[in-house]
């Protein structure tokens, strides 16, 4: 059951990079539940395609493989939207990710992999994005989902460090796209159950527990309840808000005990 008006998107067009698999699939289902036409993209063709077919059983789902390292294919992206639908109203950089590691164990391939996916690959799609389609326009939504990293990633420093970098390029093209109608958020979750967890080893996976009982509300959060709060960011419920971050954690960015992931590594 949703809150949303079911004509919330109706006649809109929206891009979700990383559509394909948890987080970014309950994202583009839930804009398709609320009439939006929807693109996904993420690297893997043989899923994606998968993912492409399920959805479209909601509406229109089309879909492009990109890597959004890749600005070239980003922009083979924004020429499928072209094709397909003349136009974009929302984007949600949502694909990312990067591995467990202590700071001073992560190579530089490492570092660059996830630096480059999570704050280059960010800034490519929605730059293209941009001057392709919100800019011309003079209209256009971006909602980027994040990491919490409030006080630090510990464990994950290359991911704490590229986040935080997403959230300071949103406050400024917030600001230079504001007059062209431009809006720009970010969402942060906290520990999601999703199938982004799945991707981490065992002594990884034990942490979720232990995390849970750290968290305030006493649980992690679900997939609906980040794509509840990308879909206020991207309508125009919240139409006078631009350039911030929405919690989406149970508290964690207040309470959650950073150190825990350092622990495990037991150095
Ligand atoms: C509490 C939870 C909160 C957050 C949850 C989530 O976000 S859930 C969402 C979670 N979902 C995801 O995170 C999914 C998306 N994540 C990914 O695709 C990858 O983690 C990526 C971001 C590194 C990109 O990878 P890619 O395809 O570009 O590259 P690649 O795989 O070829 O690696 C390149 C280099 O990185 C290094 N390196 C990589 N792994 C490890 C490791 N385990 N150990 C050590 N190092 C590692 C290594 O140097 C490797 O080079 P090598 O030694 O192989 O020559
Ligand atoms: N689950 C959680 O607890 C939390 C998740 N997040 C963030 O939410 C987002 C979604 O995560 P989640 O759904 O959990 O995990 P998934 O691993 O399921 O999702 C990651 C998605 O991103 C895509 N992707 C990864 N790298 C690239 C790339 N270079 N180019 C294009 N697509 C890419 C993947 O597809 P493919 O492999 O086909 O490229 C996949 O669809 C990520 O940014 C994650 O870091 C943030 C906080 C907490």
């Amino acid at each position: 059951m949703s809150y949303y008006a079911p004509d919330l998107f109706k006649d809109k067009v929206a891009l979700v990079t990383g559509g394909r698999s948890g987080i970014g699939y309950a994202i583009a289902e839930t804009l398709l539940q609320h009439g939006a036409k929807v693109c996904i993209c993420s690297r893997k063709e043989e899923p994606l395609a998968e993912a492409a077919r399920t959805l479209s059983k909601l509406g229109t789902c089309v879909y492009r493989p990109c890597d959004i390292r890749k600005s070239e294919e980003v922009e083979a992206v924004a020429d499928l939207i072209q094709e397909e639908f003349g136009r974009l109203d929302v984007l949600v950089n949502n694909a990312g990710g990067q591995f467990p590691s202590l700071a001073r164990h992560i190579n530089d391939k490492g570092w660059n992999a996830v630096i480059n996916t999570n704050l280059n690959g960010t800034f490519y799609v929605s730059r293209v994005m941009a001057e392709r389609f919100f800019i011309p326009q003079q209209a256009g939504n971006i909602v980027t989902i994040i990491v919490n990293m409030a006080s630090g990633f510990p464990g994950m420093a290359h991911t704490g460090a590229a986040r935080a970098g997403v959230e300071n390029l949103t406050k400024s093209i917030a600001q230079e796209w504001a007059r062209f109608n431009i809006r720009a958020n970010c969402v942060a979750p906290g520990t999601i159950i999703s199938s982004g967890l799945d991707t981490y080893a065992e002594p990884v996976r034990q942490l979720l527990d232990q995390l849970k009982e750290d968290n305030l509300m006493q649980r992690h959060g679900t997939m609906e309840e980040v794509a509840n709060a990308v879909l206020f960011l991207a309508s125009p419920l919240s139409s006078y808000t631009s350039g911030i971050t929405l919690q989406v954690d149970g508290l964690d960015h207040l309470h959650a005990n950073r150190m825990r992931l350092v622990n495990l590594f037991n150095e």
